[in-house]
């Protein structure tokens, strides 16, 4: 422990897709500071709903880069207010939601080396963006984009071969294609584009940062396993992409020190560095100290569920991305667009608004709900690529919802889900859907195996037993439910020592052990394995009917 009058504070920051967020911890780890800025409710005038803007056609979704920026201004501000010694922090570091793009115009690079700290970072970058709406991981309007890539590379398993995913229309690589294609004039007038994560960190250090190898993966344009840009992939994607994207770098890079900006206007130190800011997904790993084996399941905006692997075994579902701890490894991970939101909407739907009420029925009703199975894709889901909600009974004929509409029409309901029963059918189908997807990835429940829960739903003891049933495994979380946050401070806390090859596991070896939150119930296995199986066959008569 320091016996300094000042110890080292270490900080990581989340620009997610609803809110930014702040952890601090000390040289022991320990969190001694913790804000956040909700986009929707604290930056009103940029009227976004969970973050984002979808747009008329339904598949393009963006977000404005300037809240970004405005949520960084608020968020310092705020920790300055409430006495946050800046000058203590030895490293920072950061995650953004993945594959979103930064467009930064020409010139924006002369402004950015050259902030007046007498003024706030929304005034200053005004004028710093080719592009105001910057296209988010939610987006589906690139289809055109990747086939035209697949086509390029040799197919989709060529494609994921190379670059660890087949195309996907998130994927940067396929959103600078589409701006390239349809917007040439933004796209020339750019200097450099950035994903949400190596924007953030641009901020910090005043200059444009590296994109990383773990994030850069997300963008169907790294090659992951010589960690460079494919050249197959920049030629078939936009001119001169190389140099508007900047040389990709290890995760764990210092990039230098924080710009004379945060030194003059918020007191940080001089000598406080900046260290490559990564995927959300990939600090989150980070910070629930994921080791190989393990299954980790994030419940924030999106659901995604991944793991540590040391080989590359690339698929047309689900992607593999560098790792953001061990460069010379990787990590597996699905992404399912329909996750809180959906769960929000049935929620005000079914249980009032309330979780409380939405917990309620999740206890109050049985596991398998007498049979009943549910599809929520409220927008195009990623994995499977579908849309729709579909509810199937137990001999699996379709069920309808009960509308008073039906009722008065005198229309036949074949048959109806009760409120609490349309909740446990969501949450199960959703959990279902996760399992049966990490299984095709070759992930198995064998003895031993335990789920590792994070993000905004995980606070969620019910939801969490509905996750441990269908797993058949314990679910275990953390103290601070933003685990990315967490990771990027320990990795702003490792970079300092990583140089003379302390690794990562040792830094963190202190860290509070992950608790045990619920256990399956002893009838789980037996109700699951069969309706995994069930929830497979309706699942394929669901994509057979919009896929004929
Ligand atoms: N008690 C709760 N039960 C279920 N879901 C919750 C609860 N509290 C928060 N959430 C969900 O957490 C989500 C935000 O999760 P978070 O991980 O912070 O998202 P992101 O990092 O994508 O901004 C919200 O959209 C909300 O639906
Ligand atoms: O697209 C993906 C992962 O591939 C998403 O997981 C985004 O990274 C958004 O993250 P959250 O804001 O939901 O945490």
């Amino acid at each position: 422990m320091s016996t300094e009058p000042n110890p080292p504070v270490f900080l990581g920051f989340d620009f997610s897709t609803q809110q930014l967020k702040v952890v601090a911890i000390d040289e022991n780890l320990a969190v001694i500071h913790q804000n956040n800025v909700q986009f929707d409710s604290e930056l009103p005038e940029f009227s976004t709903r969970g973050g984002v803007h979808v747009h008329a056609d339904g598949l393009t979704v963006t977000s404005p880069v300037l809240m970004w920026v405005k949520a960084l201004d608020l968020l310092l501000d705020r920790m300055k207010r409430a006495g946050f010694d800046f000058s203590r922090v030895r490293a920072l570091s950061g995650a953004g939601q993945q594959h979103g793009s930064v467009y930064w115009k020409t010139g924006a690079s002369e402004t950015l080396k050259n902030l007046d700290p007498e003024q706030n970072l929304h005034q200053l970058l005004q004028d710093s963006f080719s592009v105001l709406n910057s296209p988010v991981w939610m987006d589906s309007s690139s289809s055109q984009q990747c086939n035209d890539l697949q086509t390029a590379v040799g197919g989709a398993l060529r494609l994921a071969e190379i670059t660890g995913s087949r195309a996907y229309e998130r994927f940067t690589g396929n959103q600078i294609a589409k701006l390239w294609q349809t917007r040439p004039r933004e796209y020339q007038d750019t200097e450099r584009i950035s994903l949400v994560s190596s924007f953030a960190a641009s901020l910090f250090l005043g200059d444009y940062a590296a994109v990383d190898f773990s994030d850069g993966s997300g963008m169907n344009l790294l090659d992951i396993r010589s960690r460079a840009w494919s050249q197959v992939c920049l030629d078939a994607t936009a001119p001169h992409l190389d140099r508007l994207l900047g040389e990709p770098q290890p995760s764990t890079s210092v990039l230098g020190r924080i710009s004379a900006y945060f030194v003059h206007r918020y007191g940080f130190s001089k000598s406080c560095s900046v260290v490559t800011f990564t995927g959300d997904n990939p600090a989150s790993l980070a910070g629930m100290r994921l080791q190989p084996g393990d299954v980790a399941v994030s419940l924030g905006t999106s659901d995604t569920v991944f793991t540590w692997i040391q080989q590359p075994c690339p698929a047309t579902e689900g992607h593999v991305f560098c790792n953001p701890i061990k460069w010379q490894e990787y990590m597996a991970l699905l992404c399912f667009k329909n996750g809180s939101l959906t769960r929000e909407r049935i929620r005000d739907e079914c249980a009032g608004g309330s979780w409380e009420r939405f917990s309620d029925a999740l206890r109050t009703t049985p596991l398998g709900n007498h049979g009943n199975i549910g599809f929520y894709f409220d927008s195009m889901e990623i994995t499977p690529p579908a849309v729709g909600v579909h509810l199937f009974g137990t001999d699996d004929t379709q069920v309808y919802r009960q509308t008073m509409m039906m009722m008065m029409m005198m229309m036949v309901v074949v048959t109806s889900l009760s409120p609490q029963m349309e909740v446990r059918a969501l949450v199960e189908g959703q959990f279902l859907s996760r399992r049966l997807y990490a299984e095709r990835l070759g992930y198995s429940i064998i003895p031993g195996t335990c789920v590792l829960a994070t993000g905004g739903a995980s606070s969620n003891r019910d939801i969490l037993q509905v996750l441990s049933d269908v797993f058949n495994a314990p679910v275990y979380t953390i103290d601070v439910s933003n685990s990315t946050c967490l990771g990027s401070a320990y990795r702003a806390l490792h970079s300092l020592v990583a140089e003379s090859g302390v690794s990562f596991a040792d830094v963190v070896k202190n860290a509070q052990e992950p608790q045990l939150a619920v256990t399956p119930d002893p009838r789980a296995q037996q109700v699951y394995d069969h309706m995994l199986k069930r929830y497979a066959r309706l699942e394929d008569r669901v994509l057979q009917k919009m896929h004929p």
